[in-house]
C-alpha cells in the first residue's frame, strides 16, 4: 500500500472543470462529492455529471455519496463506472448487502463515518470493504477546519484491521493540509482527500506531492 492522494473537486473552478482534472492528473484519484439536500445540507451534481467526468478519463473516479437513501442510489455509481463508491454508514439501511453490490459491479467500495458516528460497531464487517473513511469534518462543504478529535478514531480502525489482518484503506477527508496530513498518516490513514488545500494553491500539482511526500514521510504501512 502506498499514500493515495485524491484531491476533491468540490470547491474547483467547475466552468473549467476538464482543466482543473488536468491540472490534478498526477493525483491517484479525482474525489466527486455528491450531495442531495437530504442527508446534508448542501446540494452540489449527481449521476449524470459523474457519468462525464470517468468517461473524461483523466482520473479514476473516488465518489463520496453524502446521499440519503444509499441502497437505492449507490450501484448506480459502481455501475457509471466509478473506481470507488463511498456510502455513508448512517444512510445505508443494509450496509453488507449495498457493500456486495457495488463490489459486484467491480468497484472498490468505501464506508464513511461522520465524526459522531463511532467504528465500533462495523468492526464485525471490516472485511466486507475496501476502505473505510473517516470524515474530519461534518459533512457538507469544504473549507472547513480539521477534527484533531478524529485522530484516536483513525488510530483504532487501524488496529482493528491489523488484529482481523485485514488490507483495509483508510480515508481522510475534511481540512487535510500540509498542516494536519502527516497526523492522519501517522494515526494510520493512507488514502488522503483535500479540497481546498490543493485547488487553492498556487500550483496544484505540486501541492498535490507535497501532500504525498508529507505523508510518506510517517505513514508506516504504506
Ligand atoms: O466531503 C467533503 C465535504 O463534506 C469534501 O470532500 C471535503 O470537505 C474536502 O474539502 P476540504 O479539503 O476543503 O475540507
Ligand atoms: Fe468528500
Amino acid at each position: 500500500m502506498s499514500v493515495t492522494i485524491s484531491p476533491s473537486i468540490l470547491n474547483c473552478d467547475i466552468l473549467d472543470l476538464r482543466g482543473e482534472l488536468e491540472k490534478i492528473s498526477n493525483a491517484d484519484f479525482a474525489h466527486v462529492d455528491v450531495m442531495d439536500n437530504h442527508f446534508v445540507p448542501n446540494l452540489t451534481w449527481g449521476l449524470p455529471v459523474v457519468e462525464q467526468i470517468v468517461a473524461a478519463n483523466i482520473l479514476p473516479v473516488d465518489a463520496h455519496l453524502m446521499i440519503a437513501d444509499a441502497d437505492r442510489w449507490a450501484p448506480a455509481y459502481a455501475e457509471a463506472g466509478c473506481a470507488s463508491v463511498t456510502f455513508h454508514v448512517e444512510a445505508a439501511a443494509a450496509p453488507i448487502r449495498l457493500a456486495r453490490e457495488i463490489r459486484n459491479q467491480g468497484a472498490r467500495v468505501g464506508m464513511a463515518l461522520k465524526p459522531t458516528t463511532s467504528i465500533e460497531p462495523f468492526e464485525e464487517i471490516l472485511d466486507e470493504v475496501d476502505m473505510i473513511l473517516i470524515m474530519t469534518v461534518e459533512p457538507g462543504f469544504g473549507g472547513q477546519p480539521f477534527l484533531s478529535s478524529m485522530l484516536p478514531k483513525i488510530r483504532r480502525t487501524r488496529e482493528a484491521a491489523k488484529r482481523r489482518g485485514i488490507d483495509l484503506a483508510i480515508q481522510v477527508d475534511g481540512g487535510v493540509s500540509q498542516q494536519t496530513i502527516e497526523q492522519c498518516a501517522d494515526a494510520g490513514a493512507d488514502v488522503f482527500v483535500a479540497g481546498s488545500a490543493v485547488f487553492k494553491a498556487e500550483d496544484a500539482a505540486a501541492e498535490v506531492e507535497t501532500l504525498r511526500t508529507l505523508a510518506a514521510s510517517v505513514c508506516e504501512h504504506c
